[in-house]
């Protein structure tokens, strides 16, 4: 075995754990191998869903599994690294938990602010990278070695993008997570953060909770499928007597004001469902990242928009509101995309910057996603927990070349 690797589950051995500790959610990402060493004999690939590998490499065949935290629960997240000893194959040469030799890749703000915390508990360094840089380079693998991983959202449809490698870029990366990253992306490593905004996932979240009482994050999505949004938001209609205000492009169902008939109603919190008061809030705060969204690939001419984090959650109305709103503002010019592993850009770019640590003291070169896999193969599916089908400890089978 390895120094690097433990086994598990009969032949399976576990390496290259990488964190993603954000402001509400810990993201992590291993990479399980259940076959030994091979080499890639191929001067290139030709599959489509494969990367380009001009020599011979050593390839693990393997699966990449992910998983998630509450970030208040971190007692749960060390919990699970401890039980499953996932951190143990950042441990090089027989190095044992406590000593220098015992890292983990880590990003997000989290890396710095609970690294004492992952040294006491677990013995282990967080070794770390920077949060932009992972998120891009998470983004970039999803898009160049995942299958079926973009896809637009129209009237409730999904269409899966095929990605030409030769013309991916550039694009704005919107990464909504408590708060929201929009990134200028021309390549790989090659990216500027052109703006952001705070009114994000930690704004629905939180304001929901205070708003509806709601005991989990979850709880208040299923809520806003339920909800009208018209009993609290001011329509254009309701402005303007029920007439549409088409000299400006305004139908009478346009939202005028956010929440603003609850200026006039005259009624109190309690007087307004908890159902309600959620699809309005998800309705505002998905509306205002996509136009904001569009104005910034209107600032640099980017055609297309992909959009990231935990805040969608595969969610049919949020995907549904930040599309119409990028199409509406940009007059059928930009495509707001989705990325089927929305929340795991910086874990992945984490576990991508594994470059002297893992098994043999290899390089990860490459992670290619071994074969298109379709969604009831595997069980991955696009949506939300809402409709029961996302589970959190999915996994893809994949290479890693190593070198
Ligand atoms: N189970 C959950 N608990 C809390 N927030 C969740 C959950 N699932 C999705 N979210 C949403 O995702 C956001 C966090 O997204 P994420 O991309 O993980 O960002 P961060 O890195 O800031 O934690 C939350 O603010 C919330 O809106
Ligand atoms: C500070 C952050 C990069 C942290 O990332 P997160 O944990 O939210 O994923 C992000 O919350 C953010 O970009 N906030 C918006 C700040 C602003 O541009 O106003």
């Amino acid at each position: 075995m390895d120094p690097g690797s433990l086994e598990i589950q009969g032949n399976s051995t576990i390496s290259h754990l990488a964190l993603d500790i954000g402001g509400s959610l810990i993201k992590l990402v291993y990479f399980s191998r259940y076959e030994e060493f091979s080499v890639d004999d191929n001067e290139e690939k030709s599959s489509k869903e494969s990367l380009l590998v001009s020599k011979r490499y050593p390839v693990l065949q393997g699966r990449l599994h992910f998983a998630k935290f509450e970030t208040s629960k971190i007692n749960d997240c060390l919990e699970f690294i401890r039980r499953n000893q996932l951190h143990l194959g950042g441990c090089q040469h027989g190095g044992a938990p406590g000593s220098e030799n015992c890292c983990v890749k880590a990003t997000g703000g989290g890396a710095y602010k609970y690294a004492d915390l992952f040294k006491e508990e677990l013995g282990i360094y967080l070794d770390k990278e920077d949060e932009m840089d992972c998120l891009v380079a998470g983004a970039n693998f999803l898009l160049k070695a995942v299958h079926e991983e973009a896809f637009t959202y129209t009237d409730g449809r999904k269409d899966f993008v095929q990605i030409d490698h030769d013309d991916l870029y550039p694009y704005l990366l919107v990464n909504i997570g408590s708060g929201v990253s929009m990134i200028k992306v021309d390549g790989d490593g090659k990216f500027e953060r052109v703006s952001g905004t705070n009114v994000g996932g930690g704004t629905f979240w939180g304001l929901g909770r205070l708003l509806t009482k709601c005991k989990s994050f979850d709880e208040l999505l299923e809520l806003s499928h339920q909800g009208n949004n018209r009993v609290i938001d001011m329509l254009v209609g309701d402005i303007y007597g029920g007439m549409e205000y088409s000299k400006i492009g305004l139908s009478s169902t346009a939202i005028a004001s956010s929440f603003g008939k609850a200026i006039s109603d005259n009624k109190e919190l309690t007087d307004y469902s908890p159902e309600d008061i959620s699809r309005s809030l998800l309705r505002m705060i998905s509306n205002n990242i996509g136009q904001i969204s569009y104005l910034n690939a209107l600032r640099f001419g980017l055609k297309r928009i992909f959009f990231g984090g935990f805040f969608i959650r595969g969610h049919a109305y949020t995907m549904d509101t930040i599309s119409v709103g990028v199409h509406f503002w940009s007059k059928g010019e930009a495509k707001a995309l989705f990325l089927r592993h929305e929340g795991f850009l910086g874990a992945l770019g984490a576990f991508a910057s594994y470059e002297k640590h893992g098994l043999d003291d290899s390089i990860v070169r490459q992670l290619v996603q071994q074969s298109p896999i379709s969604a009831s193969h595997t069980g991955y599916k696009i949506h939300g927990p809402l409709n029961g089908e996302w589970n959190d400890n999915e996994s893809i089978e994949c290479s890693v070349y190593v070198s």
